[in-house]
């Protein structure tokens, strides 16, 4: 089969992006994804999107990492409205859908402003921090960060069953300044360092935003700048966060699959 796609990137997380609103993919194949996400058998990426219409909102996205696991996530969201705003789906405001539910997100140039889910609690494990940010993140500070082992510490937290019996992101972050912090993220499905992952840094921004009592922080990543807003909930949470940074429409293509050749998973 033959299937017409896009390529976007948003601070060096990539996606694959599937135009469906004919609801011709198959997104229940999970050979297929891990294929199309397949840096030397397929197109490549860190994940695959695919973009639905839906009632109510002005498209619907769907994520699914290289693996085919399914979650949210911030930078792939970024990218989807970008694509959606390219395809004619939206306007430079919009509202849609997500797996952790709606979302408003503003085009503004070349950045995309992407609300997130409010993040109600911050749990201590093993002297760093578990947050939720419509995907699951464990925090952890470390000095020199350049030069961390992220893959293999990443790996020990990711699969750590007592703690996290569905895995989780781990997010290593080390402050560069008041306002500012560096990030880098071992994420779960990719089962790699990527070099970018936005809920990832949302986590890291809301932690250390809590700390030094600010209201929005500049995150470094090995693909570029992100800033993440927020306000206090009262209850020691956060709302109206706010992920700000680039999207980009890379290539476009077509990629032909022999269904009956894909490795069984
Ligand atoms: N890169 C994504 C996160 C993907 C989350 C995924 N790796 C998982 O939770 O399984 C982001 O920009 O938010």
């Amino acid at each position: 089969m033959t299937i017409p796609f896009y390529k976007y990137q948003g601070t060096g997380n990539d996606f694959v992006m599937i135009d469906d609103r004919k609801r011709h993919f198959d997104s229940q194949n999970l050979a297929l994804i891990q294929q199309l996400c397949n840096r030397r058998l397929g197109i490549g990426s860190d994940g695959l999107i695919v973009l639905r219409e839906a009632e109510g909102y002005d498209f619907e996205m769907t994520y699914f990492n290289a693996d085919g696991s399914q979650s949210m996530c911030g930078n792939g969201a970024r990218c989807a409205v970008s694509y959606a705003y390219y395809l004619g789906m939206c306007g430079t405001k919009t509202r849609f859908l997500a797996v952790d539910g709606p979302h408003e997100a503003t085009i503004q140039g070349s950045e995309v402003r992407l609300e997130m889910i409010p993040v109600r609690s911050f749990r201590q494990v093993e002297g760093d921090t578990f947050i939720n940010t419509g995907a699951p993140h464990h925090v952890k500070y470390v000095e020199n960060l350049p030069h961390f082992p992220v893959v293999r510490e990443g790996a020990k937290i990711r699969y750590n069953k007592e703690v996290y019996p569905e895995g989780t992101n781990v997010n290593f972050v080390m402050p560069i300044s008041d306002d500012t912090i560096q990030v880098r993220t071992y994420e779960r499905g990719v089962e790699d360092e990527t070099l970018s992952c936005g809920t990832g840094v949302t986590a890291c921004a809301l932690l250390y935003g809590k700390e030094k009592g600010i209201e929005e922080v500049t995150i470094l990543t090995k693909g570029g700048t992100l800033k993440v807003c927020f306000k206090p909930d009262g209850m020691g949470g956060f709302e109206q966060i706010e992920l700000i940074g680039p999207a980009q429409q890379v290539f476009s293509g077509t990629i032909h699959i022999k269904l009956e050749e894909l490795a069984a998973v």
